[in-house]
């Protein structure tokens, strides 16, 4: 069993994607897709007149600032457009595939922070409290392995649900990590619109190829912007046991066969 990220950013070969997934399908892998999509909900926030808002927490992490009509545009994106987008594709190549949210069967559970602390353009802290974000702390793998079990191929997206029962905005390469931890995967493989972590943004002939486990906190140096996210989705799922993170490219023609292949950054 292998658990699959694909991100939304622009770029992504979704046809390329969702082949490679049909014939691995087909050759009996298991296999949990989870995805992204936040290029396209840049997009339609910018057409409905709610420009996208980005914050840095204290701690240097870039997130999307996620007031209630963003989470309603959000979950437009999310777990309409992209998702169904991504279920059709593998219908139309034979794949029962079954889109689900994190608020679905509370798939994605966790807790929602009551308030978070950032840094604003002029650095100065200051404290959002009307933020639906959260982090996932608990996966219902009962639902996936009963999907699995029985040949359908889940297709999972943010957001999660809280304790309390609200829809939250959550990390999804820190889903997939926690997924691929849970259900006690060997590898965990993120896609993105990049060939891997580089050691310069701007070349992509920078790939990195190999990182050793005990040095994946070193490499977020190079990791810029939400890319910092990735690296921690990757040493939180080698903590609870995932054997192997990829980090590869989602342009490309058989992305995943290319990752598992080690095409890409691989952190062993
Ligand atoms: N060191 C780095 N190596 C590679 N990419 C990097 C690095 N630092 C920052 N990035 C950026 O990270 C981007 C990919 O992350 P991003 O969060 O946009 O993608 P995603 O996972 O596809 O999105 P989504 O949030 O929709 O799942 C790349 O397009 C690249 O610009």
């Amino acid at each position: 069993m292998i658990v699959v990220k694909v991100g939304g950013g622009k770029g992504i070969n979704y046809e390329a994607v969702t082949a490679d997934l049909a014939e691995l399908h087909a050759a009996g892998q298991k296999i949990v897709l989870v995805h992204g999509g936040s290029y396209e909900t840049n997009v339609l926030s910018e057409k409905l007149g709610h420009p996208p808002k980005f914050v840095t927490s204290v701690s240097g992490y870039e997130s999307r600032y996620t007031d209630r009509e963003t989470l309603e545009i959000f979950e437009m994106v999310y777990c309409g457009k992209v998702n169904k987008r991504i279920v059709e594709m593998l219908q139309a190549k034979g794949v029962n595939a079954v889109g689900l949210s994190g608020i679905d069967g509370r798939l994605l559970e966790g807790t929602r922070k009551d308030a978070i602390k950032i840094i604003d353009s002029e650095g100065r802290k200051r404290i959002l409290r009307d933020d639906f974000t959260g982090k996932v702390e608990k996966v219902n793998t009962g639902l996936l392995t009963l999907l699995l079990d029985n040949g359908y191929l889940p297709v999972v997206t943010p957001p999660a649900i809280s304790y309390a029962g609200e829809a939250i905005n959550v990390d999804g390469d820190r889903a997939a990590a926690i997924i691929a931890s849970s259900l006690g995967v060997d590898q965990l493989i993120i896609l993105s619109n990049v060939p891997g972590l580089l050691r310069d943004v701007k070349d992509e002939s920078s790939l990195i190829t190999h990182i050793e486990k005990a040095f994946v906190e070193e490499s977020m140096s190079f990791a810029e912007g939400r890319f910092k996210k990735k690296v921690m989705g990757a040493s939180e799922a080698l903590q609870e046991g995932v054997k192997e993170v990829i980090f590869a490219d989602a342009r490309v023609d058989k992305p995943i066969s290319a990752a598992i292949a080690h095409n890409g950054t691989v952190i062993s």
